[in-house]
C-alpha cells in the first residue's frame, strides 16, 4: 500500500453553480484537516458552465498547482464526464464512501466527482476524507489496468 505523502498535500476543488454550497463546506473541512486547499471557484450562486470549471481543476493538476481534485455539481456526472475528457485526469464519480476508497485502492483516481443534489455534506466529508487518506493498492493487475487507461 502506498503511504500518503507528508506534508499534507494540496486539494484543488472547483464546482457549478448546484455545488457552490457543498464546495464551501468541504473547503473548510479539508483545511482543518491540514491540506492546502485551492478553490477555483465559482463563489456566488449564477449559473455556471461545469466544463468551464472542471477544465480549470484539470489545469492545476497538470501544473502541479494541486495533486489531487474534487469536482461538484448536481449530479456529479456532467463534471466527471469534462475531467475525464483530459488525458492525465482520472476522475470517479463517487455517492458512497466505498466507492470513495476503492476509487483510490484499485484506480488510483487522481479526482473525485460529488453530486450536491444526491448526497447530503456528511457523506460527502466522509467520501473526500477516504479519497484523501486512501493510497493505491500498487498491486500489479491495478496497476496494468491504470497503465491501460492512458
Ligand atoms: O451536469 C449535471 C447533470 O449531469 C449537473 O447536475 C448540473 O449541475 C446540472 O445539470 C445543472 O442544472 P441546472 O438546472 O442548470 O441547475
Amino acid at each position: 500500500m502506498e503511504t500518503r505523502p507528508t506534508p499534507l498535500s494540496t486539494v484543488a476543488f472547483a464546482s457549478d453553480h448546484a455545488g457552490v454550497d457543498l464546495k464551501s463546506h468541504l473547503c473548510t473541512l479539508v483545511k482543518d484537516w491540514g491540506y492546502t486547499v485551492v478553490d477555483l471557484g465559482p463563489q456566488a450562486g449564477e449559473s455556471v458552465d461545469y466544463p468551464d470549471y472542471a477544465d480549470k481543476l484539470a489545469e492545476a493538476l497538470k501544473t502541479g498547482a494541486a495533486s489531487e481534485g474534487v469536482l461538484i455539481c448536481g449530479s456529479g456526472i456532467g463534471i466527471s464526464i469534462a475531467a475525464n475528457r483530459h488525458p492525465h485526469i482520472r476522475a470517479a464519480l463517487v455517492s458512497d464512501s466505498l466507492s470513495a476508497r476503492l476509487a483510490r485502492e484499485h484506480n488510483n483516481a487522481n479526482v473525485i466527482a460529488l453530486g450536491a443534489r444526491l448526497i447530503g455534506p456528511d457523506l460527502a466529508a466522509d467520501a473526500v476524507k477516504l479519497f484523501l487518506t486512501t493510497g493505491f493498492d500498487g498491486g500489479e493487475r491495478h496497476a496494468r489496468r491504470v497503465a491501460k487507461l492512458g
